[in-house]
């Protein structure tokens, strides 16, 4: 926890960047198990990394409309969270059948929301975590594009018995106004801490670290 925020740092690949998330202050460590990701990493590559993690950050499992046996490989492996993105289109009955199967207080659905939808009740009732990312027509998530912080804003305060997650482009430019206008108490970063995808910069997750310290004192200041 960041002076209030909570933080994920996604995409990670190896021992080391787990690590100085660690240490940074992350809440949750965020891996990508989606083959066609540039930051995926396999099952297996996961369970090796494991046992060496940094304990007491929560594991996150990011994965794409996984089938029921996929899903059960990823639980069975420990992690704590599992955030399914996935395309309305799968259905109330899918979505019924993830919560059911992962739990929905440890479930995240990031759901791929074109700009004009809102989040619909039957996803709101399947999960107690809500992931709001960038819409993007070719593709499911790190896009690094940034989405609409005025929508994150109105379901937030709509819905404030869900956890909302902020993601979608954030980087230590914009990490402070997203705090400030959208009200992110969790943020997601990947694309925009890494020097190449799946490999993090330290002096990015420092520096996007301080931006949230600075809006944080900033807005405490103000009031
Ligand atoms: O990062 C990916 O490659 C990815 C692929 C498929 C689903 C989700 C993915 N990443 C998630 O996307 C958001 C936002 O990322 P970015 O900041 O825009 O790069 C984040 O939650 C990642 O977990």
């Amino acid at each position: 926890m960041i002076d209030g925020v909570r933080l994920k740092v996604c995409g990670l690949t190896t021992l080391v960047d787990a690590e100085y998330a660690d240490r940074a202050g992350a809440d949750c460590l965020g891996f990508i198990l989606y083959p066609k990701s540039p930051r995926y990493v396999s099952l297996r590559q996961f369970c090796d990394m494991a046992p060496r993690l940094p304990e007491g950050r929560k594991r996150v499992a990011v994965m794409v409309e996984p089938e029921a046996s996929a899903l059960a490989d990823v639980l069975a492996a420990g992690f704590d969270r599992v955030q399914i993105h996935f395309r309305l289109e799968v259905g109330a009955e899918q979505v019924a059948a993830w919560s059911t199967q992962v739990g929905r207080e440890r479930l995240w659905f990031a759901p791929k929301l074109p700009p004009e939808v809102d989040v619909p009740g039957w996803i709101l009732s399947a999960a107690d975590t809500i992931l709001m990312d960038t819409f993007h027509r070719g593709g499911f998530g790190g896009s690094g594009q940034v989405g609409d912080w005025s929508k994150f804003q109105r379901h937030q305060a709509a819905h404030p018995q869900h956890t909302w997650v902020l993601a979608g482009g954030l980087n230590p430019a914009n990490i402070g106004e997203a705090i400030c206008s959208a009200g992110a108490r969790f943020v997601d970063a990947n694309s925009g801490i890494e020097t190449a995808p799946g490999i993090k910069d330290h002096a990015k997750l420092r520096a996007f670290i301080l931006a949230i310290h600075r809006a944080r004192e900033a807005a405490l200041k103000a009031t």
